[in-house]
């Protein structure tokens, strides 16, 4: 393969880049900040490889904002020390916060891309009409809840034991389906049932994660590390009361705290400047609602591409524990499942080092009729295990709503 060449246009007549991911195309995005779809594949090789092939590029990019040009996609794993890979599309599809539009087609010095201007974009220009789609599930915990209690209870007893302070513990569901699950219609669900999320579609792996990793721009990053839930009642005053709740109880007050101070901590060596709002806010999902703190900062000269801030973040708390070597050794013996790109990474980079990734939550593997659901908890020492399978069947409702459609 020779080095990568692209070129950027801007194109007003941009569809949505949802409809143009489909369910075969490469997805990151919020309706409210920016969304990526990708289609074709001019390479797929590891995350830093994939940095230099993109920062070697020869670009036309008159709009040469983050996320313009040629970009790599991608979900990186949970564990890591697990291979990484991420995708450089032939075509990339971007929509802007204000809704402006670009198209970035990529190729090889050895066969130039298309022109941007004239990529016929009709094909994406209304939702396909809807197919049958499977009539019968059957949807199971992998694990018997209980197991899953059982297990929370026996990290309790560590962290009591002053083994660890924090450790996440995830559920695996299983949803097997009668004909294969259409992959596209499943993003759009996600995506317009959960605008405040990062809906991303990675090789059947899907999801709508609320919780921004980290996003670079320029010398400008952020962060919005999230701990402790309280699963919605569908009445405005008992959900209120359920925030007032967690915000006042020490348990979630701790487990969050845990997850800012390792972001915070994660970041600081990259930045000359960095702060955190004072008190947690509230995030407010159709399913649950979050604390949530937002983490700012301006990264030193030279600044620090998105890989090295992903690496120097993943996993946080909010997925993972601390310390970490001791959470993932907890995980490892108390979960009983591989975790996959669930709980990972997931995002895209440019040649300049921008990037965006969400943590990789809310969300499902889907394999022809088959998919794998997970949710996790963060769990401290005084966490009562039957409230935390109450909060992961509230936090798998949001895929498996959108999963399950008889
Ligand atoms: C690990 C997950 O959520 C994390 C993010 C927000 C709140 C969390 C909690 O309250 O436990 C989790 O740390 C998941 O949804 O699988």
């Amino acid at each position: 393969m020779g080095g990568l060449v692209a070129r950027t246009a801007a194109r007003p007549d941009l569809p949505d880049p949802v409809r143009v991911a489909g369910g075969d195309g490469l997805l990151f995005g919020r309706a409210d900040v920016e969304a990526l779809a990708g289609r074709g594949e001019v390479a797929r090789l590891a995350p830093s490889d994939a940095a230099e092939l993109l920062a070697a590029a020869e670009v036309d990019d008159p709009v040469d904002r983050p996320g313009t040009g040629p970009v790599a996609l991608g979900a990186l794993p949970f564990h890591p020390d697990a291979p990484a890979e991420v995708v450089v599309p032939a075509l990339v599809v971007r929509r802007g916060p204000d809704g402006s539009g670009w198209v970035t087609t990529v190729g090889t010095t050895d066969a130039p891309p298309a022109d941007p201007a004239a990529v016929d974009l009709t094909p994406w220009a209304t939702d396909p009409p809807p197919g049958p789609g499977p009539g019968r599930f059957a949807v199971e915990s992998v694990r018997a809840p209980s197991a899953w209690t059982d297990a929370v209870g026996r990290a309790t007893a560590r962290i009591r034991a002053g083994e660890l302070d924090k450790v996440v513990l995830a559920r695996e569901v299983r949803v097997e389906a009668d004909a294969d699950l259409d992959v596209a219609a499943v993003v759009r669900r996600l995506a317009r049932g959960f605008p405040g999320c990062y809906a991303f579609s990675v090789d059947g792996f899907v999801g709508a994660s609320p919780e921004l990793l980290v996003a670079r721009a320029g010398d400008q990053v952020q962060a919005q590390p999230m701990a402790g839930t309280a699963p919605r009642r569908g009445d405005p005053v008992a959900d209120a009361d359920a925030v007032a709740g967690l915000r006042a109880s020490p348990s979630y007050r701790q487990e969050h705290q845990v997850t800012i101070d390792a972001v915070y901590d994660g970041l600081l060596p990259f930045c000359s400047f960095l702060d955190f709002e004072p008190e947690p806010s509230v995030v407010t999902l159709p399913n649950v609602t979050h604390l949530a703190t937002t983490v700012r900062g301006q990264l030193s000269s030279p600044a620090a591409g998105i890989l090295e801030l992903v690496a120097a973040l993943h996993p946080t708390p909010a997925v993972c524990g601390r310390p970490r070597a001791a959470a993932l050794a907890a995980i490892a013996e108390l979960e009983g499942f591989d975790r996959g790109p669930y709980a990972g990474a997931v995002g895209w980079l440019d040649r300049h080092g921008n990037g965006t990734w969400a943590v990789a939550i809310r969300c499902a593997t889907v394999r022809g009729p088959e998919a794998r659901a997970y949710a996790g908890n963060g769990i401290v020492g005084d966490s009562d295990p039957a409230t935390e399978l109450v909060e992961t069947r509230a936090k798998l409702q949001a895929i498996l709503g959108v999963l399950v459609r008889p």
